[in-house]
């Protein structure tokens, strides 16, 4: 170990620390390196040939913040939670004013607040930054997403530019605001992340169970949709696991996944985040409710039981060209409603936490690197670019054309599967959202009368100004 040599500490080395290590020394820093399990630093730097001249491997805290540069820069990349608070409480009686603590797990913003207040004043500066783009992302290029102060930013974008994702020659890496900002973004990534996965999952069940279709040809379905509109990491993907075969049993590997969903918590943190601001993002909702229910699986076998015998009229899927041409159509409307209401969640978290997000940039960044990386971001850049204030994606001219063309498509599918009796709870969100967000005259005004009847709410009318509150008859049970 050589005292003050290296460019950045990173702490914390399993799947993401590890990767984003190497990648930062292959961009010709040199980076410190700590993990609770010391092994795994020394391991990293001897397993790496040419890139162990920039891993320097420490034992102690103490070594490891000796390594540093001053100003330190320390990248925490450990579990969210408990697990990054232990490890500031360690590092930061070592740093000293002018030093760099990052948080590049995923946090919840709201802990990445309360952690950039605790160094408030002491001259040690916190950051909160989103990483996305898995294992390979890190280790080749992730999209980041930066918050904190403005001023370290610049002083942090040598190093991240460089080892960020690069879109056409672009640094998918920006600075988007102060304290929680990035953290936050990451988060509503992740909540869209679950949208796109669930509604991805619910037209595998609709080509499954309403046409009968075996894995591989799924997988050539989901394979040429990734030639057109609906060009992404993640329906690429969904084309490689459907392609897959189990050695052991030579079945289709997606036939003997057990399905429950992991979630780790960053979809509920949007989802909790949104119905905070009171946005509704029903599509993210659905799909980390989805989660929950596909991980009660024995429940829902004894369920599967008791309604074993219930009339379902006809399925009405057709596997010719026009229904799959339809299922595509359904699943990319659905998409551009999903993205509304992640967008729409960030637009009013800006205005709420006073970050004035950059929204076209953050489609920039999106646009490689992470797992929601695709085509159509560049759409939704393009929108923010044109400078017009737009209140929601679907009142932007561009998507309204898209969103009139493929909601017939969308409310086909939905109805065709609630009469087959096949979930697809994110689309049926999607389209629900849709069919309230673009009705005139809503149902609330019931809602308020009911408040305003047991327990004096009061309510506002359409012919006056003004709060009213009605004399209701007396209702008595019964
Ligand atoms: N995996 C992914 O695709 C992505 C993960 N993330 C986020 O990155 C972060 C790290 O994830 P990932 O690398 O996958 O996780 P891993 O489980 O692979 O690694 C966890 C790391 O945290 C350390 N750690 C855990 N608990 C403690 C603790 N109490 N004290 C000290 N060190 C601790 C582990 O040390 P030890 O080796 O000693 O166990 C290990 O270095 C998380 O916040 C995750 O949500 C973000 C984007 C993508
Ligand atoms: O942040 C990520 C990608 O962007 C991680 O892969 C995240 O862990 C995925 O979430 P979950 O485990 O809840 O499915």
């Amino acid at each position: 170990m050589t005292s003050k040599s290296a460019d950045i500490g990173v702490l914390g080395l399993g799947t993401m620390g590890a990767n984003l290590a190497l990648n930062i020394a292959e961009e010709g820093f040199r980076v410190a390196l700590h993990n609770r399990t010391t092994k795994k630093a020394f391991d990293l730097r001897d397993d790496n040939g040419e890139l162990a001249a920039n891993l320097l491997p420490t034992e102690t805290m103490e070594d490891f913040v000796a390594a540093l540069k001053s100003p330190r820069v320390v990248l925490f990349m450990v579990n969210a939670g408990a697990p990054v608070d232990e490890q500031i409480d360690l590092v930061l009686p070592l740093l000293s004013p002018g030093d760099i603590m990052i948080d590049a797990g995923n946090a919840d913003f709201n802990d990445t607040v309360r952690r950039t207040k605790r160094v408030q004043g002491t001259g040690i500066h916190f950051v909160g930054m989103g990483v996305s783009g898995g294992e390979l992302g890190a280790r080749h290029g992730p999209s980041i997403m930066v918050g904190g102060e403005e001023s370290v930013w610049q002083h942090l974008k040598p190093i991240l530019q460089p080892v960020a994702a690069q879109y056409h020659g672009e640094p998918c890496v920006a600075w988007l605001g102060t304290d929680g900002a990035g953290h936050f973004v990451k988060t509503i990534h992740n909540g869209i992340e679950y949208a796109d996965m669930q509604m991805i999952a619910e037209i595998y069940g609709i080509l499954r169970d309403g046409l009968g279709l075996q894995a591989s040809a799924m997988a050539a379905i989901f394979a040429d949709w990734n030639a057109r509109g609906l060009s992404s990491y993640l329906v690429e993907i969904t084309a490689a696991v459907l392609a897959e075969t189990d050695p052991g049993t030579d079945k289709p590997m997606v036939d003997v996944i057990l399905d429950e969903a992991g979630q780790k918590g960053t979809g509920r943190w949007a989802v909790i985040e949104a119905q905070k601001l009171g946005i509704g993002a029903t599509t993210l909702e659905a799909a980390v409710s989805a989660r929950g229910v596909s991980s009660r699986r024995a429940e829902r076998q004894s369920a599967a039981a008791l309604y074993d015998g219930v009339t379902l009229p006809a399925a009405g899927f057709g596997g010719d060209t026009a229904s799959l041409a339809e299922l595509e159509d359904a699943l990319e409307t659905a998409k551009i409603i999903a993205y509304a209401q992640g967008y729409a969640t960030m637009a009013e978290a800006s205005a709420n936490f006073g970050w004035n997000l950059p929204l076209g940039e953050i489609a920039r960044i999106w646009r490689a690197g992470c797992i929601i990386r695709s085509r159509f971001l560049d759409d939704i850049a393009k929108v923010y670019d044109t400078g017009e204030t737009v209140v929601n994606l679907l009142q932007a001219p561009s998507f309204v054309e898209r969103v009139a063309r493929g909601q017939a498509a969308l409310r086909q599918v939905v109805a065709k599967a609630a009469l087959a009796g096949i979930p697809t709870p994110a689309l049926s969100a999607a389209l629900a959202y849709f069919d309230d967000y673009r009705r005139a005259r809503g149902t609330a005004n019931l809602i308020q009368g009911q408040r305003d009847l047991f327990g004096a709410h009061t309510f506002r009318r359409l012919d006056k100004e003004g709060v009213f509150h009605h004399q209701w008859p007396a209702i008595q049970d019964g």
